[in-house]
């Protein structure tokens, strides 16, 4: 019987595609691409890859065509709330990468003042389904006019009064003369899988792979760091590392006075931490990136 192999669908090229290539790189899976780069295959484990539109992949794992997929939050719940399947494709974790956020804008000359300055406007989006709930919940009726691509352009082309797009930066708004003025979705990239049951040997490749993926999550924010301080002070120490539970405190030879911590930081580490740290007597400070982590 040939093996059984899972598939996941990610995005060909656009801002999900490097996230979810470096994702897999970091699970210890490289994807050799097919000539037509459409379909790679993985050579660690018995997966394959297909290269697809972002806008794709909520259908073809709800269709079974793919197992499992990678696609932004906001593209995932935009087709949940337009209800096309039957068994629409369900929401396996949350990846930490792509994060932005669908966001309703007006031109910049707008005083706006609340959702219901947006009674009976027009609003261009690409994201029809968030944005009518949105204004439903708000209670304001507007209409709203569906683009596929370069909605930040509608208001100067006088096609709507208003758009309701993706923002990171806010960049794009700005340089097309319009301001956030709420905030209808927070999104970032998850992975989804296929309703159904998979088969006994498919569902053991999926949890492999969850497992690499949570080892990659958990090491993402957390750093290894090392110091020296007065033996006095290892109390307060740790309990100021950030996330940190029973670090490692070592003697450092010829001197009783003091030792060495080392500690695993599940949390950021920032300057201010380094400067507390200080304060509290320690020295000779290191912090280390982790690669990966099992529990
Ligand atoms: N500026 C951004 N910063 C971070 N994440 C973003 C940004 N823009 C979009 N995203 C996220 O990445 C997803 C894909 O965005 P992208 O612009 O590549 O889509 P697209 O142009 O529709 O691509 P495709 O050609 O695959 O249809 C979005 O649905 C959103 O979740
Ligand atoms: O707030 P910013 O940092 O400016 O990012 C927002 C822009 O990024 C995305 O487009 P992208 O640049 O991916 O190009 P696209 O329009 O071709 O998808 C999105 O559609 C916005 O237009
Ligand atoms: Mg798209």
């Amino acid at each position: 019987m040939a093996e059984e192999r899972l598939r996941i669908a990610i995005q060909k090229s656009g801002r999900l595609s490097d996230g979810s290539f470096e994702l897999l790189k970091s699970c210890g899976l490289k994807v050799s691409r097919g000539r037509d780069k459409l379909y790679g295959r993985v050579q660690e484990m018995p997966i394959d890859v297909l290269l697809l539109r972002d806008d794709d992949i909520p259908a073809f794992v709800a269709d079974n065509a793919c197992d499992i997929g990678i696609v932004g939050q906001n593209v995932f719940e935009e087709e949940l709330l337009s209800e096309t399947h039957e068994a629409p494709a369900e929401e396996v974790m949350q990846l930490g990468f792509a994060r932005c956020r669908l966001m309703l804008a007006a031109p910049k000359e707008w005083n706006f003042d609340g959702a219901n300055d947006l009674a009976s406007k027009r609003i261009a989006t690409s994201y029809p389904a968030l944005t009518k709930a949105w204004l439903e919940r708000e209670g304001v009726e507007a209409k709203v006019v569906m683009m596929k691509g370069s909605v930040e352009v509608a208001p100067r082309l006088k096609i709507a009064d208003a758009v309701c797009d993706i923002v990171s930066t806010g960049a794009t708004l700005d340089a097309n003369g319009l301001k956030p003025v709420a905030t209808v979705f927070d999104s970032e990239a998850i992975l989804i899988r296929n309703a159904e049951k998979f088969s006994a040997e498919k569902q053991a490749i999926f949890d492999a792979l969850i497992k690499r993926i949570n080892g990659v999550l958990r090491s993402k924010d957390a750093k290894y760091i090392m110091m020296n301080a007065p033996r006095s002070a290892v109390e307060a120490i740790t309990e100021f590392l950030p996330g940190a539970d029973a670090p490692t405190v070592l003697e450092l030879a010829g001197n009783p006075d003091k030792v060495a911590i080392h500690a695993v930081c599940r949390e950021s580490v920032f300057w201010d931490t380094l400067e507390e740290l200080k304060k509290l007597g320690a020295s000779a400070i290191l912090v280390l990136p982790i690669e990966k982590m099992m529990p």
